[in-house]
């Protein structure tokens, strides 16, 4: 039987801390590193991560967008990265952001979370804002597949809050979209021990979230640390209780030491260190 991806999580949490290393090749990041922008460097770029990360770090979080728009051979090189990082015991969250109305999410959820798909992850991010009912196929499909998904609720950046905090007028409470969405996650992770699978997106940058109920039984994943100004000190004033459920990202506060593997490593044991230190684990 597969094991669940919370379940699978919380081991890795607890083993190698709970940090998410993000792999973005930007233009920029490949210019810093002696490279070139174009497959070549891509896949020298995504095999230096790889290798220098992959037995360390608990949580990968590729972005797909940095590959798609190399086209084939930059997914190509996506799957090549997810099959091994998962083959070195890394969990995989690919960041697509998904998100459709139902019957076109199903193809979406395939194409991450079916098994036997060529890239299939441990995790997918997906956006709920055609309503998170649209997100069933893929909630559904995560499940019979023992995967996860991270949805999108309290976004880092700060244009989010004009949806995010946006009250609804069809809610007898007058939650707000954000809030919503934690409380469906809320549901779906019921019961389930030691955390559910269905996690939420929650920024580092976003000060104090004590209006909402973070309390969902599933992990939060948190971007916002490094290059977007939030540190490990600020997660437990930014998570309170929850802080023990937060997986924080950092892509290019990491990937910034590299092409040299020794740096890249050091500064992601940092910012594991950093992070264990803040949240107590
Ligand atoms: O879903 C995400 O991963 C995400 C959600 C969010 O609210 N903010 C956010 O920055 N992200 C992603 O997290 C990564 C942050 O990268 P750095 O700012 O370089 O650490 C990028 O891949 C973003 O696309």
């Amino acid at each position: 039987m597969t094991i669940p991806f919370g379940a699978r999580l919380r081991s890795a949490m607890d083993e190698r801390g709970p940090l998410c290393v993000g792999i973005d090749p930007h233009a920029a990041l490949l210019d810093s590193w002696g490279l070139t922008d174009d497959i070549a460097g891509l896949e020298r770029f995504t095999f230096t991560v790889v290798e220098a990360l992959a037995g360390t770090v608990a949580v990968f979080k590729p972005q797909s967008a940095f590959f798609e728009r190399f086209g084939s051979r930059g997914v190509a090189v996506l799957e090549r990265a997810v099959s091994d990082l998962r083959a070195a015991g890394g969990l995989v969250v690919m960041d697509a952001k998904r998100g459709d109305i139902g019957s076109t999410m199903a193809a979406y959820a395939e194409a991450f979370l079916r098994k036997d798909s060529p890239l299939f992850s441990d995790a997918l991010t997906v956006s709920p804002y055609l309503g998170y009912g649209s997100l069933k196929p893929a909630v559904d499909l995560a499940r019979e597949s023992g995967a996860g998904l991270f949805v999108l609720a309290l976004t880092s950046n700060p244009e989010g809050s004009e949806v995010q905090r946006a009250v609804r007028t069809d809610d007898p409470a007058g939650r707000t979209i954000g809030a919503t969405m934690l409380a469906h996650l809320a549901e779906e992770n019921a019961g389930e021990t030691p955390m559910g699978s269905f996690g939420a997106v929650v920024g580092a940058t976003l000060g104090d979230l004590s209006s909402f109920d973070l309390d969902i039984n599933g992990p939060l994943l948190a971007p916002g640390i490094g290059a977007q100004g939030a540190t490990p000190a600020d997660l437990p004033a930014v998570f309170g209780a929850a802080v023990r459920n937060v997986v924080p990202n950092v892509s290019r506060g990491v990937l910034r030491h590299g092409p040299d593997a020794t740096a890249l490593r050091d500064s992601a044991l940092r910012y594991a260190d950093e992070i264990r230190a803040a949240v107590g684990a």
